[in-house]
């Protein structure tokens, strides 16, 4: 179910734009599902880790879950064969299929995968599956340092063997894999397994490589272990935090800005294009703030509904390219409500200001305390509006996550309407 809203009209990245027109020449389309705007809940920059391999004798497994994207480098061999950014295993001359055991960085419900054979081309895995397991606790083994030229010993396969993998949920049945031409790369499937997951299960049937595996998804954190009085980051991608839409995403995806710690660079951040409509001439208010017609926005939905009390807005490594002011707009939504603007348009909530327009500075984390906010109220949604563009690298809204027995309205049109 599609759950994401980009406002009109759609301002796509080069990148994009690049990949539609190769669309074109090719004649053949690789249409990009709904779901890649979720989070990728097993990247190793959120504290994804792939904790068994049967074997990683070409390419260790721990590369399937690297941010960067795959790279290729023609001339690169190690004592053990082709060097390869992705996880490669020995073609198999025994009976079985290679598999590993991956934990996800942050638990929560899958909606879609990405399976990028990058490079892969006459060595890619013909067909994979993959299996969703929801453990009480974390296996403590995990696989340390460069695993190239290395099979799974006894005793790790014994302590794999303990977690009963093989019966786990298939999230993605038995499935060919396209090899990784850059034009048929992605091989996505989407997953109707709507259950908490913190381990997956990948099969290579038989055996082979694969670059990177993306797992899309929304974090569910156990909210009963958090008391109405500890003071969370309510919009962390770990807490659930989930980007919902936004006006533009030139360099960087909003999606960013709730990613674990500091971001290391401006790609780790929400960087919009230059508008086109800035004033020839720039007036300036009291406060110093620009006045221009112009803005960007990202909406979020917080991980659990919450009084915010304090704001992080971070413009690290945006140093001539940092937004000139930004404000934060807050409201309440139901489900229904939400699905309803997902659908349409976010134009038509009745936003109230949470935080007023804020002059920004250049590479700096921009702290505001409950006496900068306007509201003390619950709110399940959020909405950063930078003036006129520019780059955030982090968004953090300390508060408290609290019950909700009622959630009225807060459209401008009535639901019942909707
Ligand atoms: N040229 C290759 O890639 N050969 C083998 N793979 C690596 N990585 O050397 C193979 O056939 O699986």
């Amino acid at each position: 179910e599609p759950a994401f809203k980009l406002s009109e009209p759609v301002r796509t990245s080069t990148k994009e734009l690049r990949m539609a027109e190769r669309k074109t020449l090719l004649g053949k389309s690789q249409a990009e599902p709904d779901f890649l705007h979720f989070n990728d809940l097993a990247c190793e920059a959120v504290g994804g880790k792939v904790i068994f391999a049967t074997d990683e004798w070409f390419a260790p497994a721990k590369n399937l879950l690297k941010k960067e994207p795959p790279q290729f480098k023609a001339s690169a061999f190690t004592d053990f064969g082709k060097w390869m950014d992705g996880w490669e295993t020995r073609r198999k001359r025994i009976p079985g299929h290679d598999w590993c055991i991956i934990q996800l960085g942050v638990p929560g419900s899958i909606y879609g995968f990405d399976v990028d054979t990058s490079f892969f081309t006459g060595n890619h895995s013909p067909h994979i599956s993959i299996q969703g397991g929801c453990l009480d606790q974390m296996p403590a083994f995990t696989l340390d340092g460069d695993r190239t030229g290395m099979a799974a010993s006894s005793s790790e396969m014994a302590a794999a063997a303990k977690l009963g993998s093989e019966a786990w949920p298939e999230l993605v049945g038995v499935s060919p894999l396209q090899p990784g031409y850059s034009d048929c790369c992605h091989n996505y499937f989407r997953t109707d397994f709507r259950g908490r997951v913190t381990h997956l299960r990948l099969n290579m049937l038989p055996d082979g490589g694969i670059a990177r595996l993306r797992v899309y998804g929304v974090g569910l954190r156990d909210w009963s272990t958090v008391s109405t009085n500890q003071k969370v980051d309510l919009v962390a991608l770990t807490n659930g935090g989930m980007c919902l839409g936004y006006s533009n995403a030139h360099f960087g995806h909003p999606r960013n800005m709730i990613g674990l710690g500091q971001a290391a660079n401006m790609a780790d951040g929400w960087e919009t294009a230059r508008r086109l409509d800035r004033p020839k001439e720039l007036k300036v208010n009291e406060c110093g703030i620009l006045q221009v017609p112009g803005y960007e926005w990202a909406v979020f939905r917080l991980g659990h509904p919450g009084v915010i009390s304090s704001i992080e807005v971070d413009t690290t490594h945006f140093k001539g390219n940092f937004p000139d002011s930004c404000r934060l707009e807050a409201c309440l939504l139901t489900q229904e409500e939400e699905r309803h603007l997902i659908k349409t348009s976010w134009n038509s909530v009745k936003w109230e200001e949470l935080l007023p327009p804020q002059k920004l500075h250049p590479h700096c984390r921009h702290q505001y305390s409950a006496a900068d906010l306007i509201q003390s109220r619950p709110f399940t949604h959020i909405r950063l509006v930078i003036r006129p563009d520019g780059g955030v690298s982090r968004l953090r809204l300390w508060g408290r996550p609290t019950q909700l027995t009622v959630a009225p309205s807060n459209l401008k049109r009535q639901t019942s309407k909707l």
